[in-house]
């Protein structure tokens, strides 16, 4: 016996660009937008009846349309509008996923109508509907940070293939992959319910990470990794699960030597590959159930 199993379907990287316009000062937001849905779609992949089909065409149409009808704030408000609106006004579609990259610019010399793209990190947020309940999985990435003293790494195992020196001094630098759950997601309109401050939410975790990295004594990327979830747990309440993807971007001190020169700890090569990647969850004991937020 054959069956179907978990499907789902949409539109992926839609990239959206709004311009808001107060005269002649102006701001954009700019956004990659994927949507995908699921619900009764036994018969378009069993038979080929397409009725119950809201088009990814259409799902894309819907993400400029409602960019030009509501404007783009926080762009977990936005994600949150688009899955509510295809659960809520199509009865086939039972579940929706709406993930959302921004992509930061900064006016151009101070002009209202020039941006630089920003060298900031991207803000993400991937957010579920399924027509009662709503799930928020807010992150970064690419926050590319280095501390130049602070860490030490030693006391691993030596094995026959170990030739990795012991250093009590060295640099530590990654780009910061972070994802964060939120505990609660009001099921209510964001225009009525508007409590949510996404933005004010986004700057206290971010602040969480950099402060933890910064201060952290580190014995390895991985104290520092643990150092900086908890510390986004203890600054902010809101937030009940947090992942982090960090690469370990590797600086080897060069020998001068053959030049006869020497290096305290002042030239180094930053390999860009291999480079370790240390991963990890930190979590409250008492997390509610994550339900389809990681999916
Ligand atoms: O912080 C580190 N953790 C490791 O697990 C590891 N492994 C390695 O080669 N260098 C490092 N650094």
């Amino acid at each position: 016996m054959i069956i179907l199993g978990p499907n789902r379907y949409g539109k992926a990287e839609t990239r959206v660009v709004r311009v808001t316009r107060h005269g002649d000062v102006h701001h954009i937001k700019d956004l990659n937008v994927s949507t995908s849905l699921s619900g009764e779609m036994a018969d378009v992949h069993l038979t080929g009846d397409n009725s119950a089909v809201l088009t990814t065409d259409a799902q894309k149409n819907t993400v400029f349309a409602f960019a030009r009808k509501h404007g783009v704030g926080a762009v977990e408000d936005f994600a949150l509008l688009l899955a509510r609106h295809f659960v809520d006004s199509r009865p086939t579609i039972h579940r929706a996923r709406v993930a959302i990259e921004e992509y930061a610019w900064e006016r151009n010399a101070g002009s209202g109508h020039s941006f630089v793209r920003s060298g900031r990190e991207v803000r993400t947020c991937v957010a579920h509907y399924d027509g009662s309940a709503a799930w928020m999985v807010c992150g970064l990435r690419d926050l590319v940070v280095l501390n130049t003293t602070n860490s030490e790494f030693w006391g691993f195992v030596k094995d026959e293939y170990t030739t990795l020196p012991e250093t009590r001094d060295r640099i530590l630098a990654t780009a910061v992959e972070a994802s964060w759950r939120h505990s609660a997601v009001s099921s209510a309109d964001p225009d009525e319910d508007g409590a949510k401050n996404w933005d004010k939410s986004y700057e206290s975790v971010r602040q969480a990470l950099l402060t933890a990295f910064a201060g952290t004594y580190s014995l390895s990327l991985q104290q520092t990794l643990y150092a900086m979830g908890a510390r986004v747990l203890a600054d902010c309440p809101e937030i009940c699960e947090v992942r982090l993807a960090l690469p370990n971007r590797h600086h080897f001190l060069v020998d001068l030597a053959p030049f006869g020169l020497d290096n305290p700890d002042e030239v180094y090569l930053a390999a860009d590959r291999p480079y370790g990647l240390i991963e990890g969850t930190v979590l409250r004991d008492d997390a509610p159930a994550a339900g389809p937020a990681w999916e």
